[in-house]
């Protein structure tokens, strides 16, 4: 049995820590909210988020970041990309004893162009952090925490973090693979956001599945693409945390990038639908981030660069696919090897 504090309260995180404490771990929740805590820690539900699940009573939670910190050496960031840098920098100030941390987050950031495992090598004391890992494939909370056979990647430099991360988490609905390739699942969990806003304005226009398939075939080719070029491992784009999250996410109702870039298809303006969603949708940051990738590796990403117009240069939808079907003839395969 392990200490393990899990800060972010959100779906991901309290879907998480749910399975943390199936797992006979003593697990804390971490949140900015203090009537959130309240409800966990005396209601076991945290209706904002999975109104249908109730916590396990061993579950607990906590507002107070002192009391976070201290309670565990083992911490799994699960907050919005652009909340990384500050939570960091509140556990930075109650930090006394080398942790390990795991993340779950999927994005990059704009201008900067961090990934998370870098952000949090940026913000956090080397001396006192054991290892990174980041924790990441085709998982939505919603399925999680009805005990749905799950698949999902760990993975750090080293290779011993990766395989603890792997025994915390593992049980007979939550399979959890190795990997050393941090860059390449990384990437993977944060491009493939991208891609499924995409996916949700094509189901939005009414296009069907052969659009579908297209989107997620040739938004595979443009993550591996790049994804390379910044050093991650070709092969880890086909696997759990490359095309499995892409699949997932590009067809599910449970994805909020999905169901985001629905709207978005359907014609409501992007201020509207962030409004209606009231969760992250990372993959709005993340366009932005992404077509900035394109321009510093110098590689083609012509679906990112279409949706980029979309969101933030007011291009209609449907004009951008129609732009996208007529572009120069292509070889299909490229080099990546
Ligand atoms: N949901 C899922 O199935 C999965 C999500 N992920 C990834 O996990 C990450 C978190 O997503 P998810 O849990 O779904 O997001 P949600 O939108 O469900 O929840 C985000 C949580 O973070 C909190 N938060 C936001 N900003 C801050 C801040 N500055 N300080 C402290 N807490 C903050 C929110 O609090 P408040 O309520 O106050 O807004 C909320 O509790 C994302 O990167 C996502 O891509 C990965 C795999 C699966
Ligand atoms: O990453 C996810 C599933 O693996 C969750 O995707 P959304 O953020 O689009 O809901």
């Amino acid at each position: 049995m392990e200490h393990v504090t899990v800060f972010g309260a959100g779906s991901w995180g309290t879907a998480l820590a749910i399975v943390l404490a199936e797992n006979g771990h003593n697990t804390l929740l971490w949140t900015h909210r203090q009537d959130q805590a309240n409800e966990i820690n005396d209601q076991h539900t945290n209706k904002k988020y999975l109104p249908e699940t109730n916590l396990p009573e061993l579950l607990t939670a906590t507002s107070d970041m002192k009391q976070a910190v201290n309670h565990a050496s083992i911490y799994v960031m699960a907050v919005p990309t652009k909340a990384i840098r500050e939570v960091c920098g509140n556990v930075v100030n109650h930090l006394s004893e080398k942790a390990l941390f795991i993340h779950v987050s999927k994005g990059i950031e704009p201008d900067s162009l961090l990934r998370i495992s870098e952000i949090l090598e940026q913000s956090l004391p080397s001396d006192l952090v054991q290892d990174i890992v980041v924790l990441s494939g085709p998982s939505h909370a919603e399925e999680v925490v009805l005990h749905h056979p799950t698949t999902i990647t760990a993975a750090c430099k080293n290779i011993k973090s990766a395989e603890k991360t792997q025994d915390l988490f593992m049980n007979g609905y939550f399979r959890v693979y190795t990997n050393t390739d941090v860059i390449g699942v990384e990437i993977g969990g944060a491009l493939k956001n991208v891609i499924a806003l995409a996916a949700g304005i094509s189901d939005g226009l009414g296009y069907g599945d052969n659009a579908k398939a297209a989107l997620i075939t040739r938004g595979l080719a443009e993550i591996s693409r790049v994804g390379v070029k910044m050093g991650g491992n070709p092969f880890t784009f086909s696997g759990l945390s490359g095309m499995g999250d892409l699949i997932v996410t590009c067809t599910s109702v449970h994805s909020r990038n999905w169901r985001a870039g629905n709207m978005l298809g359907k014609g409501m303006k992007l201020h509207e639908v962030l409004e209606k969603m009231g969760m992250v949708v990372e993959g709005v940051r993340t366009t932005k981030a992404a077509y900035q990738l394109s321009t510093k590796y110098e590689v083609p990403m012509p679906l990112t660069a279409a949706l980029y117009d979309v969101l933030f240069n007011e291009k209609v939808p449907k004009d951008a696919v129609d732009e996208l079907m007529i572009r120069m003839k292509k070889r299909e395969i490229d080099n990546l090897i």
